[in-house]
């Protein structure tokens, strides 16, 4: 049935509704333009109804923060802060830590990304030329060096028959072996140098120090015979900060890690709706700040179980959430104490602590063994410095500089000396002195290198033979990223790193990468450099890292 609403208003047009029957507005039989008009807005009421709950249910799955002023809840947030100061302890019987094999994305010990991704195939390995060991009673000679497949190639003698012999074998190396030996050697140095981002380039003396000297008269050479142990007693030690509470003024030093994490993750977490693209942006900021893929999907698993659990609401909840779950993802059982404090009394036949200090080029072992030093003098120790980086000159200077500007006793080779030499010497000199701690400064080697890495695990096996190693620091760039990994990984295996120091970190926003070494490695993050400053060395501290990266 067809009703017409011919007349509602005069000059309307008549408007014509299909019904089951019924009339709808007039008692005539027709609809005026008034009723029509309240059937639309009722439909559209309807639709709205209909759509709004919709949503509804649409946000029931989404967590909903509102959005507030954050507040400025404490005066020191901002900055890195660290209440203690470095803690130090004797190395007891602590073995390096078991690698967490089945986390590693890679397990042969070799980097896994870019150019680095395998050593070539056709690499030479480098053979070693020993220059003679000082002897020892007890050193086993017929085991230094033998158990160095390289090392028994070059036909050296055994080390007590060379103490007098001169540096380089009598025997000649044959032709083809000696030249692959000596432009290997070079090259690689070369190479080395040349190929790490932030090397020798960036510098090589300690700021603050107006000039290296030639040769400061407390080095001594370690590789020569009668050579007298210098002193720095008539040195004048400059004042160094105390480790406990200096590092108040190192806050903000964190600001390029801070702006990734504080502003970017915490403004997307606590900005309102987190949909599945404010979970992948927060996933990517993280990859970004370079935490590694497993770290920053374990993270952000984490996040979402608890923020619906917990019914996070507002930024400040999301603020201390993410603190939390940082926090937990970067703790490890194992302590953070610098093991550099002598076993016993050294002036009641203790002996002292023997610390490594490990890495590529140019990361910053140097500086952070000049540093080291003036946190054990600070706290009372006596130190001694091996500078068994015989391949760079400057180094050598540069630590005799850190020593005498800490009265520390420095031992040095020549220029292209055996630095498994050199670490001997320094660690005996260190322990016939009776000093507390001796940290041996080695060189600069890239991970991908066979050769300087054999080298490397000679130092320790050599110095093993006169002391226990306590502590292996293996310095690391944080500004290089995942190719910091890389690199901890393959010295992990030659040498059992026991502890990171993680220098640069005042010059990156890519923080991140402390979170992927020790759960990758399992080995902790004992220090971190947070500038060029003598004193600017702290101690990793989790809670106040990550209060810094949060800002
Ligand atoms: N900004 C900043 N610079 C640092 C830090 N640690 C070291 N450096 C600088 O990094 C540069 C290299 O430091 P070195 O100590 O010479 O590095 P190295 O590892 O001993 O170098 P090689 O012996 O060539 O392998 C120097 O300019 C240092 O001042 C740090 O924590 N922050």
């Amino acid at each position: 049935m067809v009703v017409q609403a011919r007349h509602g208003f005069p000059g309307e047009p008549a408007v014509r509704v299909a019904s089951g029957g019924a009339l709808l507005g007039c008692d005539d039989g027709r609809v005026s333009t008034t009723n029509v008009i309240l059937i639309i807005v009722a439909a559209l009421v309807v639709l709205a109804v209909l759509v709004g709950t919709g949503i509804l249910l649409a946000r029931r799955r989404r967590v909903s923060l509102a959005q507030q002023e954050r507040e400025d809840t404490s005066a020191g947030q901002g900055g890195y802060r660290a209440g203690s100061g470095i803690s130090l302890s004797s190395g007891g019987t602590t073995t390096a830590p078991e690698h967490p094999v089945e986390e590693r994305t890679e397990t042969q010990g070799q980097p896994g990304v870019g150019d680095d991704a395998a050593v070539p195939r056709d690499s030479q390995r480098r053979g070693m030329v020993d220059v003679p060991l000082p002897s020892s009673s007890e050193v086993d000679d017929t085991t230094v060096g033998t158990d160095d497949d390289t090392a028994t190639t070059t036909g050296e003698p055994p080390a007590a028959e060379s103490a007098t012999a001169p540096a380089v074998p009598e025997q000649p190396l044959p032709a083809e072996s000696e030249s692959v030996a000596e432009t290997g050697t070079s090259s690689q140095r070369e190479e080395d140098s040349e190929s790490t981002a932030s090397g020798g380039a960036t510098g090589t003396v300690p700021p603050e120090t107006p000039e290296s000297p030639e040769r400061p008269e407390d080095v001594v050479e370690g590789t020569e015979a009668g050579a007298e142990p210098g002193t720095a007693a008539d040195t004048e030690v400059e004042p160094i900060e105390p480790s406990t509470g200096r590092l108040e003024r190192l806050r903000g030093r964190l600001s390029r890690s801070r702006s990734m994490f504080g502003q970017s993750v915490l403004g997307l977490l606590g900005a309102g709706d987190l949909d599945e693209d404010s979970w992948e942006e927060i996933e990517d900021t993280l990859l970004m700040a370079d935490l590694g893929a497993t770290t920053a999907s374990e993270i952000i698993e984490r996040l979402r179980t608890e923020v619906a659990a917990r019914g996070v609401r507002t930024p400040e909840q999301a603020r201390a959430l993410l603190r939390e779950v940082l926090v937990d993802a970067l703790a490890t059982t194992q302590s953070r104490a610098v093991q550099a404090l002598p076993h016993g009394d050294p002036a009641d036949g203790g002996k002292p602590a023997v610390a490594l200090v490990v890495g590529v080029n140019g990361t910053g072992k140097t500086t952070t063994t000049g540093k080291l030093a003036r946190v054990l003098v600070a706290d009372g120790r006596t130190v001694l410095l091996g500078a068994a980086d015989t391949f760079r000159a400057a180094a050598v200077e540069q630590l005799g500089t850190w020593g005498e500007r800490v009265g520390a006793e420095v031992v040095r080779g020549d220029e292209g000396a055996d630095p498994a030499s050199v670490a001997f010497e320094s660690v005996q000199r260190g322990a016939d002195s009776g000093v507390d701690a001796i940290l041996v400064d080695t060189a600069g080697r890239l991970h991908t290198k066979t050769g300087l890495m054999d080298e490397l695990g000679k130092v320790k096996r050599v110095v093993g033979k006169r002391a226990q190693v306590d502590e292996v620091l293996l310095v690391l760039d944080a500004t290089t990223g995942q190719n910091g990994l890389a690199q901890a990984r393959v010295f992990a295996d030659v040498v059992d790193v026991t502890g990171i120091v993680l220098t640069k970190l005042d010059g990156t926003a890519k923080g991140g990468i402390v979170f992927q070494v020790q759960r990758e490695l399992g080995v902790p993050v004992k220090l971190v450099g947070l500038g060029e400053g003598a004193d600017d060395l702290a101690p990793f501290e989790p809670e106040a890292f990550v209060d810094a990266l949060l800002g």
